[in-house]
């Protein structure tokens, strides 16, 4: 029989690739350290204990407040499961063997939903409330005493709050001791087992003393002794007394005498835990000298400090109450606590940042005064936080942990050999002396064995003391350094700010002699000044006593003047009255004197004016002398040329520019003012009244020869004037006067530009006053020339042409006619006529007046115009008016009564 066939088969030549399982590491190929990792792990191993040790201690809750806290948490809150923080009312747990959790307690919180803890980790070590005293001495101290009996010296300082349980961990009670007097009980035990193994012999002594607030200082107050005071000295106490210890009996009896004498007080802190509280900084000490039995080796006997520091409690001000002394102690502790707590911290940073200078902190307390080696991180030192948990104490908890956490970074990188502990501990070496001294009487019989361990202690007293100078030489010398440094700074900085002083000084100086200086220029420009006033005065009162004499010689110049007959008219109309004509003249003499006022105020007229020389000076100087002496041969009066001269004022300055400045001045002045405006515009007169004379040449004589135009238009003012009207017939006779003038007209006419003079002659034919109006026209072309020169007016015609113009007046009476170029002085000549009007129209003057110096000039005048005397002044005009040509005055008298009929035409104009 046949098989059947085998089923078909595929075979997949490409298989589905399996991942490939993740290599296992095999037991046996773990990696080994590497020497170099080995090595860094051993460092990181050493470094971690040369790191400063920091214990936390929580000491339980007191019973009373546990068993109260557990009273009311148990019955009545049922519904909610208080937090774990809150059970007993702790804030402070252990979460771990170097780390706590600290929970804000609910009646701290500001968000009661929001709760917060921290965790503060890397302790040293935890201890947590149950744990026993043998435990913290085992984790603590043990380590300490090991170094300590090994020679090593080293520091346990107990912190925190007050009530705490910082004496309780350090001393402890007779049935719970502490971490000292189990320590002193490990250190015997060891010497003793030093003994039985032949290990090398070493003594103990014991020191213990108080850091305690004394008002606003310090104290140091020896536990075991009922000595005086102990002093520190850098880092060493003096008459510290240590007290040898050869068994634990002894030294347990020694601390006890000394927690007796520790000074306690009680605070309402305390007093409300019934606790007494220690308010001072406790430290004990134990020194071991480590000596060799072979007294020949030259090893040197080591010997190590163990120091156990109970600081005292800070506590808050508020929360204690204290008061006064109280306070001050609490003040004291507080200050320290916060002192240390610098020190390590300056430590940290120091030791962070090289470049951080490490801070003098020990220097503001007695205690890390005398702890500065190890605040400075020169030997060995462990702290142990001791923190109360309750939630009442949440505050000084997590303030001792903020403070302290940082300092378990502190590393010891520097460790000091202990043997120069033992040096600086030496300084109180004397005390073990005393001590040895005291076995040897003890211990006589023994004889040379006692003698031999004396002298090996003496020997080695020495040796440490000459070490303890040679450092105490070094630092002198550098503090002496430094000194010196300062001072020579302080000497610099001294000398700089006495040459700062110096240079202040000197310029204080300076600037009170420029004072000075200033006040006496200012006190002879105060005498320039009064000095100028003086003069000015007098030169004021010189311009209103001559001008009016000056005036009087020149009414012939301008005897066909429109000022001149102004002033013959208000003195026709004056004198024509009966009794009040002398008043009415002294009312003119008065407007005179207020005109020339105020044409002489100009100051700058004088000099200009005074400083005229040569020929102009002469003619006037030769005018007034005329008229002086005219004066003076009827009045015996003398006049000063000098005044006179200046007299004249701005306004007959001979500078041209002057003069219109002058002018102008007098017109502002005429439209502000009132009625001074109108009496003074009979100063305007002047400018028409010589404004026809054209001789070109003649310019210095201009400003002399206006004078003449003034002194007529204020002869007509003046009160000697229509005296003069009465006494002139008596007084001087008519051939007097025209020798005078015809004597003045000889001697301008010398100065005068020929065609003046030859113009004048030409005037002096025609007219009958020709005698002395000769003189005055030459005078008056050759000013009006010169003033022409810058004025207004043109220069039309030669002087004898002007000249003739002048003696038919039609320039005066009638300007638009005959000369129609001055069409601005017929304004003026109205307001002479409009002024001379308003004289007439015044109200007399009842006043008299003494100045009567112009009596002779206006006489003289008074011819000129009027003839032989007011008496004929009618009958000559009626003579006159047969002639073809009419007399000035006349023809002047007709323009004033015309300006009467119409004056306010000028005054429109004006
Ligand atoms: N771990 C602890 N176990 C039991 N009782 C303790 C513990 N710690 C402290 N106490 C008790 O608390 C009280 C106060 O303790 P202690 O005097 O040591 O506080 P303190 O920090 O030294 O206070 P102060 O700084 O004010 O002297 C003492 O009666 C002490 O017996």
């Amino acid at each position: 029989m046949a098989s059947p066939p085998p089923p078909p088969s595929t075979i997949r030549r490409n298989p589905p690739r399996r991942a490939r399982p993740p290599p296992t590491p095999l037991a046996s190929a773990k990696p080994k350290p590497s020497p170099l990792s080995r090595l860094l792990d051993d460092e990181a191993a050493a470094s971690q204990e040369e790191r400063l040790k920091v214990f936390l201690r929580i000491r339980p809750l007191p019973d009373q407040e546990r068993d109260r806290r557990s009273r009311l948490m148990a019955p009545k809150d049922h519904r909610r499961k208080p937090k774990p923080a809150a059970a007993g009312g702790v804030c402070l747990v252990v979460t771990g063997p170097n780390s706590v959790a600290l929970t804000v307690p609910q009646s701290k919180l500001t968000d009661s939903k929001r709760g917060r803890t921290d965790v503060f980790d890397g302790f040293s070590g935890v201890f947590s409330p149950d744990s026993s005293q043998l435990d913290i001495f085992n984790h603590v101290m043990n380590p300490l005493v090991d170094d300590f009996l090994g020679g090593k010296s080293g520091l346990l300082v107990a912190m925190g709050p007050t009530g705490s349980g910082k004496t309780h961990t350090i001393f402890g009670s007779p049935r719970n001791p502490g971490i000292l007097p189990l320590a002193l009980r490990q250190i015997f035990n060891a010497a003793n087992e030093s003994k039985v193994g032949k290990q090398p012999a070493r003594s103990f002594s014991l020191s213990m003393f108080e850091i305690l607030s004394e008002g606003k200082g310090e104290r140091i107050l020896d536990l075991l002794s009922d000595a005086a005071e102990c002093v520190l000295q850098q880092s060493t106490i003096k008459g510290l007394q240590e007290v040898a210890i050869t068994d634990f009996v002894d030294a347990e009896s020694l601390v006890s005498r000394g927690m007796m004498k520790r000074s306690t007080a009680a605070t309402n802190a305390n007093s409300k835990s019934r606790h007494v509280s220690l308010r001072s900084q406790c430290i004990i000490t134990i020194r071991a000298v480590h000596k060799s039995i072979d007294v020949e080796s030259e090893h040197l006997p080591s010997s190590a400090v163990l120091t156990i520091a109970d600081l005292a409690g800070a506590e808050r001000e508020r929360r204690t109450g204290n008061q006064g002394s109280r306070l001050l102690e609490s003040n004291f502790i507080n200050n320290t606590s916060m002192v240390f707590g610098h020190c390590l911290r300056s430590l940290l940073e120091h030791q962070k940042n090289q470049k951080k200078p490490l801070e003098m902190h020990f220097k503001n307390s007695m205690l890390t005064r005398y702890l500065r080696d190890y605040l400075e991180g020169r030997k060995k030192m462990t702290l142990v936080l001791n923190v109360k948990p309750g939630d009442d104490d949440y505050l000084d908890t997590t303030f001792l942990l903020r403070q302290a956490s940082p300092y378990m970074k502190i590393k010891y990188t520097s460790l000091e050999d202990s043997s120069d502990l033992v040096s600086q501990k030496r300084s109180n070496a004397s005390l073990i002396c005393q001590e040895n001294k005291k076995k040897r009487k003890v211990h006589k019989p023994e004889g040379i064995v006692v003698e031999r361990k004396e002298k090996v202690d003496m020997d080695d007293i020495t040796k440490v003391s000459d070490r303890d100078n040679k450092a105490q030489l070094k630092f002198l010398n550098s503090e002496l350094q430094r000194v010196s440094r300062s001072g020579k700074i302080m000497t610099s900085i001294a000398k700089v700010l006495w040459t700062v002083l110096k240079q202040y000084k000197h310029k204080l100086l300076d600037s009170e002699n420029a004072a000075e200086n200033m006040k006496e220029l200012i006190r002879d420009k105060d005498i320039q000044i009064m000095e100028l006033k003086k003069e000015l005065e007098v030169l004021n009162s010189c311009c209103s006593c001559k001008n009016f004499p000056i005036v009087g010689d020149t009414p012939r110049a301008q005897d066909d003047a429109m000022s001149s007959g102004e002033a013959v008219q208000s003195l026709v109309s004056q004198s024509n009255k009966p009794d009040p004509s002398y008043a009415a003249a002294d009312n003119v003499h008065q407007f005179a004197a207020e005109a020339e006022e105020f044409t002489c105020h100009g100051p700058k007229s004088f000099p200009s004016h005074c400083d005229l020389k040569g020929e102009s000076a002469n003619c006037e100087t030769l005018a007034i002398s005329l008229i002086d002496e005219q004066e003076l041969s009827s009045r015996d009066f003398k006049t000063e040329k000098s005044c006179s001269l200046g007299a004249s004022g701005p306004m007959i300055d001979s500078e041209s520019g002057n003069t219109k400045a002058g002018l102008q001045v007098v017109h502002k002045e005429l439209d502000s003012s009132g009625n001074f405006a109108e009496e003074t515009s009979s100063h305007s007169i002047r400018k028409p009244a010589c404004s026809h004379s054209d001789n070109p040449s003649d310019k210095g004589l201009t400003g002399h020869h206006k004078m003449p135009c003034l002194r007529i238009e204020r002869v007509g003012q003046s009160p000697q004037f229509s005296s003069c009207n009465k006494e002139s017939t008596t007084e001087q006779s008519k051939e007097e006067s025209e020798e005078l003038s015809t004597t003045a007209v000889d001697d301008i006419a010398e100065v005068m530009h020929p065609d003046s003079v030859s113009s004048s002659q030409q005037v002096k034919s025609d007219t009958e006053d020709v005698s002395s109006s000769q003189s005055l026209q030459g005078m008056v072309a050759s000013q009006k020339k010169a003033e022409e020169l810058d004025t207004e007016f043109e220069i039309c015609e030669p002087a004898p042409a002007v000249i003739e113009s002048l003696v038919n007046h039609g320039c005066r009476g009638r300007p638009e006619r005959t000369c129609p170029a001055k069409a601005s002085n017929h304004v003026k000549v109205s307001e002479a006529e409009e002024a001379a009007h308003t004289f007439a129209s015044r109200p007399f003057n009842t006043k008299k007046t003494t100045r009567r110096r112009l009596q002779p000039a206006a006489s003289m005048m008074l011819k000129e115009f009027c003839g032989a005397g007011m008496e004929d002044i009618d009958t000559r005009r009626e003579d006159r008016s047969n002639k073809s040509y009419s007399g000035k005055s006349d023809v002047l008298i007709e323009l004033l009564k015309k300006g009467r009929t119409v004056p306010s035409a000028g005054r429109a104009r004006a």
